[in-house]
């Protein structure tokens, strides 16, 4: 007895009323009437009152409290009314909503409210902006309207005086250095590393014939990247490990900020380490060099951007760089960099896969441009730069489907919004997929190149900007580009490609093809 009300409070009732819902089916000699009327359904109505209908009430009126309370945040002095929109579950906001349904949820929001609604997401009351004339307005409003902040664990990690985190004094300088080592001019030096490193890898998936593309397409981006950027060989003994560290660092920055063993943000401050040293030693002798050794002849050793951008440094004479610039600077391109263009190394294949007409044109461009038989490791990256038809189809996946589907920011005053306020210190996102989505006819896939050069997304500025815009547009964008390139050229001059088993695409945080999508490469 003691244990049944200990497991039933109100004496049993409960049991009672679920023993009754198990048999809900009415017997068949009694009228729905005296079912009705009978103990039975008195027990089955309590129960759905008591341990449904009062928790979903109270739910409720949290949800509506918790709504009046995020209202009540907006700037007062502001005559302008907030955006319509729901501030979702107390504390979470509409997280779970995100998480669960997906890029839907924004999709279902916008046909709600509208292209400006209010939210709460990541832990912030928020204001979600789809639409070239909004959007324009927020990239463009850097330092004045709006600042790029990042969450605590981030700044952690990547630390504070590079490109991402840093002061605005801090972001112009390094920033500028850093565009000018993506300039056309030095990426053509950092080109021949791209071109060995993706005919290798797609002369190993055509080898293997079915491959699970987007572990492929991280193998290739991550040796790569780790070589170009920052100057690790690919043939250092230790490239794997720094590989490893990367993949931790990407990992660690939206966890929680625990640092105690076994935990991701744990892992990341030693995988930042890790790397930290491995660029000292690399770099100090640089730093410590005179200015005839730092830009004399470089026996033919490959310049990473890194060392680069302390040469313009160095040669501009005013501008300062310190190793932990550059060092700050290496993980923000992992950061920003590797999983972004793993992603749409992916989604490239992908979409070349269903589109074996497009793969008919780009073949056609490559044998106009006479370049079907030379090795890829022999043509000069200016050929491939100049194939039009290629680089239409890298950016119609970048629009059609954006690795990077939006991006935040913070209001550092309260402004008017297509005639919301936009409270100080509330978090925006504006979104790249939605807006590309709203410039373009809905639902379309990976349209034919030829058609998208009238489309206005492409001929609008803020209506297509898989890169972002403004003050803080992606600084990777031209190496971002080219690796496209060049492997859209590769992969349609040695294989047919298509789709094995179910496609599956993800949207959130990144849009991808899942883990378990797998292509098969067949030599022609
Ligand atoms: C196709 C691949 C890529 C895509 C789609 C992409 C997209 C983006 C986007 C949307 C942003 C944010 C813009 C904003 O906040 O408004 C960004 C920022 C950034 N990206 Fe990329 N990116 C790619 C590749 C790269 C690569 C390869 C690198 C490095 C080599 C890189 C380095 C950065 C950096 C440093 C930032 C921060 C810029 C700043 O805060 O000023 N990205 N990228």
């Amino acid at each position: 007895m003691v244990e049944s009300s200990f497991l039933y409070p109100d004496g049993g009732g409960i049991r009672k009323a679920i023993t009754n819902i198990s048999s809900l089916e009415v017997p068949s000699n009694r009228t729905l009437i005296n079912y009705l009327e009978s103990e039975d359904f008195f027990y089955f109505l309590f129960f759905l009152i008591k341990y449904i209908g009062v928790p979903c009430f109270l739910m409720h009126v949290i949800c509506c409290l918790w709504e009046i309370r995020c209202v009540r945040m907006k700037d007062h002095s502001c005559p302008l009314p907030l955006p319509r929109g729901n501030m979702g579950f107390p504390l979470v906001g509409e997280m779970f909503h995100l998480f669960v349904v997906g890029a839907k949820y924004q999709r279902q929001r916008r046909s709600k409210y509208g292209k400006i609604y209010r939210t709460h997401m990541f832990g912030s009351p928020s204001v979600a902006v789809i639409g070239e004339e909004h959007v324009k307005k927020i990239v463009l409003g850097e330092g004045t309207l709006v600042q790029t902040r990042w969450p605590s664990t981030t700044r952690r990690i990547l630390g504070t005086d590079g490109i991402v985190n840093g002061d605005l004094a801090t972001h112009c300088r390094i920033k500028r250095l850093a565009l000018k080592a993506f300039s056309p001019k030095y990426i053509g030096t950092y080109a021949p590393v791209i071109q060995a490193g993706v005919a290798a890898h797609v002369k190993e998936w055509v080898d293997q014939g079915t491959v699970h593309i987007l572990e492929k397409c991280k193998q290739a981006v991550s040796k790569t990247m780790m070589t170009v950027l920052l100057g690790i060989k690919s043939n250092d003994p230790d490239i794997q490990l720094y590989i490893q560290a990367a993949d931790d660092i990407i990992n660690s920055i939206l966890s929680l900020p625990l640092d105690l063993p076994g935990f991701g943000f744990h892992k990341g401050l030693k995988a930042r380490e890790l790397i930290f040293n491995k660029l000292e030693s690399q770099l100090k002798s640089k730093f410590n060099a005179t200015d005839d050794e730092l830009f004399g002849d470089s026996g033919g050793e490959f310049e990473s951007v890194l060392l680069n951008i302390l040469k313009f440094a160095r040669r501009e004479g005013e501008t300062e760089i310190k190793l932990c610039n550059l060092q700050n600077l290496s993980l923000e391109f992992i950061f920003a960099g590797t999983q972004s263009l793993q992603c749409s190394c992916s989604l490239v294949t992908f979409h070349l896969s269903q589109n074996p007409q497009v793969v008919k044109q780009c073949r056609e461009e490559i044998k106009a441009a006479g370049l079907w038989d030379t090795p890829l490791t022999e043509i000069n990256v200016e050929r491939i730069q100049s194939l039009r038809f290629i680089e239409l189809v890298a950016k119609e996946t970048l629009r059609v489907t954006p690795t990077i589907p939006g991006a935040v920011r913070v209001a550092l005053k309260t402004f008017e919004l297509g005639g919301y306020q936009i409270p100080k210190g509330w978090q925006i996102i504006y979104s790249i997929r939605l807006t590309h989505e709203e410039a373009a006819d809905p639902g379309s896939i990976l349209l034919p190149p030829a058609r998208t050069r009238t489309l206005k997304s492409l001929q609008s500025p803020f209506a297509f900007l898989p890169f972002g815009k403004g003050p803080r547009m992606c600084a990777g964008k031209n190496y971002g580009m080219l690796f496209l390139k060049v492997l859209i050229f590769e992969l349609v001059r040695t294989a047919d490609i298509s789709l094995e088993g179910k496609c599956k695409i993800i949207e959130v945080p990144m849009t991808r093809t899942d883990k378990s999508v797998k292509i098969k490469f067949t030599s022609i």
